[in-house]
């Protein structure tokens, strides 16, 4: 997924570029031994320095022709030519309706992301006070530490000799996989990668030491942390780490018959483990709500007015209207005084869409939009 993402951003920048981060990877079907695997990946916007690239990974069965979604994921590159600054991007030359919508949803992704840290402090901070973690026959988190370290060769580095986004999470899911099933005695399952950034490089010839240990179990899932420090000979020495990756993933487990198992409760032993704790809690909160928020399906979770929810339903009211304005079968039903008004039918449902066009300079339309109390400034069949 990272290098045909990488690649896509690479043709639109015309520049070597590096992941920077990758938001939530929800994995919704398992890709097996004879499956064809396709990778599609697409520039969705430049912004200043960095794009986010859309990855849509599927699986095809050869005997059926099925195909299933594997994931459908983001993530964001930053142009970075070798042994130079950063550069700025061109913006995304948008050829179909398909593309406008991905533009514009792009900047609300990138919203979420860039306030992730916030919202994620906020819930930490409700998370304490709920949770006390006290529970009788707890098992000790310190039980499920596992340490791996590996050598950054060649083949794990991109034609830059940075170590592979995509290879660390490989690295990253081993450890957290045994770390997991120290609780579960059976193969834990990947469900999902929390959003995650590279906060710095790695290349061929460093030694990258992988901590996994739980944080915290909910009933049917686990979540194992694991953080990655790098080092280089010297490094290595003096034993000075660099923290290059931190990343949280999700597991379940099934027993024979497929039913998923349940993961017995975990105390944990230090002021560190604590704050790990109380950190899987959050980022639940914000995956799960994420989750349903950004698919724009399925049950909206029942605090969707919180206020660290906002962004996520700003983005579902955009996307949702979004992808309604770009449907064919629009038709016009009126025109009055440069107002048109459109509507579209499709079963039961009836939308409808005013349309207005105004020549003023585009700052002073910001600023007649951006306050409510100024409508009737521009709207002369306002009430
Ligand atoms: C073939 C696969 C390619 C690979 O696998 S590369 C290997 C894995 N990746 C790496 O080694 C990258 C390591 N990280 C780095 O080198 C730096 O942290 C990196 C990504 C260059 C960013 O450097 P910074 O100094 O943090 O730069 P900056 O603060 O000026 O931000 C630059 C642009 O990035 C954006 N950004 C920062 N944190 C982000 C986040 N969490 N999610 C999404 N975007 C983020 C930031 O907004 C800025 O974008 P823009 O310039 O406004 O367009």
């Amino acid at each position: 997924m990272d290098a045909a993402a990488c690649l896509a951003a690479e043709k639109h920048a015309g520049v070597s570029c590096v992941t920077a981060s990758m938001d939530d990877i929800q994995f919704e079907e398992a890709a097996r031994v004879g499956q064809i695997i396709s990778i599609r990946t697409k520039v969705n916007r430049a912004f200043k320095t960095s794009m986010e690239v859309g990855i849509k990974v599927t699986v095809q069965d050869v005997l059926t022709n099925a195909e299933k979604i594997v994931s459908v994921a983001y993530a964001t590159y930053v142009a970075k030519p070798v042994d130079a600054g950063k550069v700025e991007l061109k913006p995304v030359e948008l050829l179909s309706a398909e593309d406008h919508l991905e533009h514009t949803l792009a900047i609300e992704r990138r919203r979420i992301r860039l306030g992730y840290v916030q919202v994620f402090q906020k819930l930490m901070q409700e998370s304490n006070k709920e949770d006390t973690c006290e529970e009788k026959d707890a098992v000790s988190t310190e039980h499920t530490h596992v340490q791996s370290t590996e050598l950054v060769l060649p083949p794990h580095a991109n034609h830059h000799g940075n170590t592979f986004g995509g290879q660390i999470m490989a690295w990253m899911q081993t450890v957290a996989s045994i770390s997991a099933s120290r609780l579960c005695r059976s193969h834990p399952i990947l469900k999902s990668v929390n959003m995650f950034k590279f906060w710095g490089p790695s290349f061929v010839g460093d030694r990258l030491v992988f901590n996994a240990i739980v944080n915290n179990t909910f009933h049917n899932s686990v979540e194992v942390g694991v953080r990655v420090e790098a080092y280089n000979c010297e490094e290595w020495i003096k034993d000075q780490p660099r923290h290059i990756n931190s990343a949280f993933l999700t597991f379940n487990a099934v027993n024979d018959k497929g039913e998923l198992l349940t993961f017995p409760r975990v105390k944990p032993t230090t002021q560190d483990g604590v704050r790990r704790y109380h950190g899987a809690i959050a980022r639940r909160r914000i995956r799960l709500t994420r989750k349903c928020m950004l698919s724009a399906k399925g049950d909206k979770p029942s605090d969707a007015w919180e206020t660290s929810n906002q962004a996520y339903l700003s983005y579902s009211n955009i996307a949702a209207l979004t992808h309604l304005a770009s449907k064919p079968g629009w038709d016009i039903t009126k025109t009055l005084d440069n107002v048109r008004i459109w509507t579209h039918e499709e079963g039961a449902v009836l939308s409808f869409k005013v349309e207005m066009q105004v020549k003023v300079p585009s700052h002073v339309a910001f600023s007649l939009l951006s306050d409510f109390s100024l409508r009737q400034h521009w709207d002369r069949h306002f009430l």
